[in-house]
């Protein structure tokens, strides 16, 4: 298996990401929102880049969520906190989400065969459908307006560990450095050394000090969750729908 970490959407170029498995991190707080809502039933959940492109998709089957400056957009029916995304309130529906650098990161790996969404919510069952595609496996952490972001990057590292031990390889052997790079090695180690402090972390890092500013603490505690949501979603068809990750593999 040989996977890469990439550090944020800047350093990822879509034709290097063709015939590979993509897992696109935002865990603030795109990726989280996502996973939260198809967890609660929603549909159908269509990630877009623009505000314009989503308001183009608008219809009474549809519901619009997501956010710019970490706010809800005008005229938008959820922002981009998760808490928002409540089974009574998607359910069923078609969700059009645009977002600063989540919904982007996904447009970013359209080339790739296969797109995942991952966060810490579901590392496990991400890592798990990601191995069982049996490619190469990038890891693009979406980052913050084209800047690495360590909320990303230690969740990149918490799945660097999972694949790794998914394919029997030890991550302090001299096989695993060969097989995630320098820079995922060091996402690796990272994420090792505060895996038993990962709130504190993400209310530390300027993503989530940013948010819990602007009121959003309790979204970034919840986003620091490891495994809550067994889910595996792929984009298909710039489409995600929910899919839960087999535990077989
Ligand atoms: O809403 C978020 O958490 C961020 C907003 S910002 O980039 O911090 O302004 O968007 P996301 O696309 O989820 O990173
Ligand atoms: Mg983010």
């Amino acid at each position: 298996m040989n996977i890469q970490v990439i550090a944020s959407i800047n350093e990822a170029r879509s034709d290097d990401l063709q015939h590979k498995t993509v897992i696109v991190i935002d865990v603030l707080r795109a990726t989280s929102t996502m996973l939260t809502a198809l967890a609660g039933g929603c549909r159908t959940l269509v990630p877009v880049e623009t505000v314009s492109q989503a308001k183009s998709l608008q219809s009474p089957e549809t519901l619009l969520g997501g956010e710019r400056s970490c706010k809800k957009i005008p005229g938008f029916d959820f922002g981009n906190s998760p808490l928002e995304y409540t089974p009574e309130a998607v359910s069923g529906k078609t969700l059009i989400m645009t977002t600063t650098n989540g919904t982007r990161a996904i447009h970013k790996a359209r080339k790739a065969d296969h797109v995942l969404i991952g966060a810490f919510l579901n590392a496990g069952a991400c890592a798990r459908k990601a191995a069982s595609l049996d490619q190469e496996i990038v890891l693009v952490c979406s980052g913050a307006q084209d800047v690495f972001s360590l909320e990303d990057g230690l969740c990149a590292g918490l799945l660097v560990h999972e694949l790794l031990r998914l394919s029997g390889c030890d991550p302090d052997s001299p096989a695993a450095a060969q097989t995630v790079g320098d820079f995922g090695l060091a996402m690796l180690h990272a994420y090792r050394q505060v895996q038993d402090r990962l709130t504190e972390m993400l209310l530390s890092c300027a993503g989530g000090r940013r948010l819990t500013k602007l009121g959003f603490r309790e979204d970034v505690t919840y986003c620091s969750q490891i495994d809550l949501l067994p889910l595996a979603p792929v984009v298909r068809a710039g489409k995600l729908e929910p899919e839960h990750a087999s535990a077989s593999f």
